[in-house]
């Protein structure tokens, strides 16, 4: 028996109340009130005043292995996604070779059992390689254990693709996971379109780009009955659209970053491509539409992207630089130091969206702190305030946006069906 003793849980009624949490065997077993006797035996470990949490779930993540090791690993990726809280991440198939057979999944379920620390949940590919051409072996790929299928770095270009891809998922009982982008309204932009690409002679990437795949798909989605789940929600328009799809009950869920909350194309300041990912940074009014619509449901969870790339890379400049940042050791300190110390949301309102919601949104038994669930659980550090320094991250990435902001909300601890798997005072 492990017990976490004198913490602090989130009821029923999403109020904190201090508690002990009982694991045994890889399961939450009890959560008691701090008098509960402690039994002889038990291995306790006394995290008073600290926030006792599921663990967060993150579907959407780049490890980049196989094939860009030198970006990220299951090992490096992994352990990162422990030290921010994550106990199970989701991982996008655009590596090298890309997630399109059995034998690639296979590769990476064999890797995360040995090096990964949190649970790794592998994407398949809608179409090989990537390239849109051809749809992969769904079923295939389903018997070796995916969880969605998504093309995510790039958008599926033709809507009969799409369709098709969509009539054989939900044929499967699988979702689609899409990655928004018109291709031929953006060709070679860097950035948003708006008075930063503007001001440095950049090309810019229109809301519409986003959009026009959201509408189009919600449309496919409809006719196919397929659970079409967005990625990395960015504007104004897809939300509209997704609002909207959502009050015709149409089966789509979304989500979105936290970059994409907390700035806006106004705040880069300058050429540093430790700004630029993909969907890029959008005007302040989308960020006002996405904050509202991931209160209200429209958006249904948080992910990170976290989309490592090596110095060398984005040092590349605005234009060469590839597209995107990381994201799990940070996501859970701003989202609680902006949204949750500031007063704007409830601490229940942004776990649920960070554990449960993502559960439900996927099928995952996890993410639930209660009797019988699996012992997978981030202990955090609501009081202290610390700077970001990517120095100290456990990603091979430095890419960030957030480097010196001062936050709250540090992990101290992560538990993986009953494991301790990452502590900040055992590195
Ligand atoms: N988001 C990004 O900016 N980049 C992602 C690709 C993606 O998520 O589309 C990557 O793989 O680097
Ligand atoms: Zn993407
Ligand atoms: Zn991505």
């Amino acid at each position: 028996m492990l017990i976490l003793a004198n913490g602090r849980v989130l009821n029923e009624q999403g109020e904190l109340m201090e508690a002990h949490v009982w694991v045994e065997d890889g399961v939450i077993r009890r959560i008691t009130d701090v008098k509960a006797e402690l039994p002889d035996g038990a291995q306790v470990i006394d995290v008073k005043g600290k926030f006792v949490s599921a663990g967060f779930i993150d579907m959407h993540v780049h490890l980049r292995e196989p094939g860009f090791e030198h970006k990220e690993t299951i090992a490096t990726g992994s352990h990162s996604a422990a030290r921010g809280g994550f106990t199970t991440i989701a991982c996008m198939p655009n590596t090298k070779p890309v997630i399109d057979t059995a034998d690639t999944v296979e590769l990476i379920k064999q890797k995360a059992k040995e090096e990964g620390i949190v649970k790794v949940l592998p994407y398949g590919s809608i179409t090989k390689n990537e390239l849109g051409r051809e749809l992969t072996d769904f079923e295939a790929l389903k018997e070796a254990g995916v969880v969605g299928f998504t093309d995510d770095g790039v958008g599926v270009q033709t809507a009969q693709m799409m369709k098709d891809a969509m009539a054989r998922a939900h044929a499967l009982g699988m979702p689609i996971i899409a990655h928004c982008e018109d291709e031929s309204l953006v060709v070679g932009a860097p950035v948003n379109e708006g008075p930063f690409a503007k001001k440095h002679g950049l090309k810019g990437i229109p809301n519409e780009s986003e959009a026009i795949h959201v509408g189009r798909d919600i449309l496919l989605a409809e006719a196919t009955g397929v659970h079409y789940h967005v990625c990395h929600v960015s504007t104004e328009q897809s939300i509209r659209l997704i609002r909207q799809a959502k009050q015709l009950g149409i089966n789509v869920t979304a989500e979105v970053c936290p970059h994409h909350l907390l700035l806006s194309d106004e705040d880069i300041p300058g050429l540093d491509a430790n700004w630029k990912m993909n969907p890029p940074l959008r005007s302040p009014r989308d960020v006002e539409a996405c904050i509202a619509a991931l209160e209200d449901g429209t958006i249904d969870i948080l992910v990170t992207d976290h989309a490592p790339h090596s110095a060398e890379e984005k040092a590349r400049g605005m234009q060469l630089a590839p597209f995107g940042i990381v994201g799990l050791e940070t996501a859970f300190p701003l989202m609680y130091t902006k949204f949750v110390e500031t007063g704007k949301w409830t601490l229940d309102m942004l776990i649920k969206r960070m554990t449960s919601i993502p559960a439900a949104t996927f099928g995952l038994n996890t993410g639930r702190l209660e009797e019988g669930a699996p012992a997978d659980l981030a202990v955090l550090d609501l009081d202290t305030e610390r700077e970001v320094s990517p120095e100290e991250f456990l990603t091979k990435g430095r890419n960030t946006p957030f480097t010196g902001w001062k936050l709250k909300g540090w992990t101290v601890m992560t538990i993986v069906d009953g494991s301790v798997v990452w502590s900040d005072s055992v590195q």
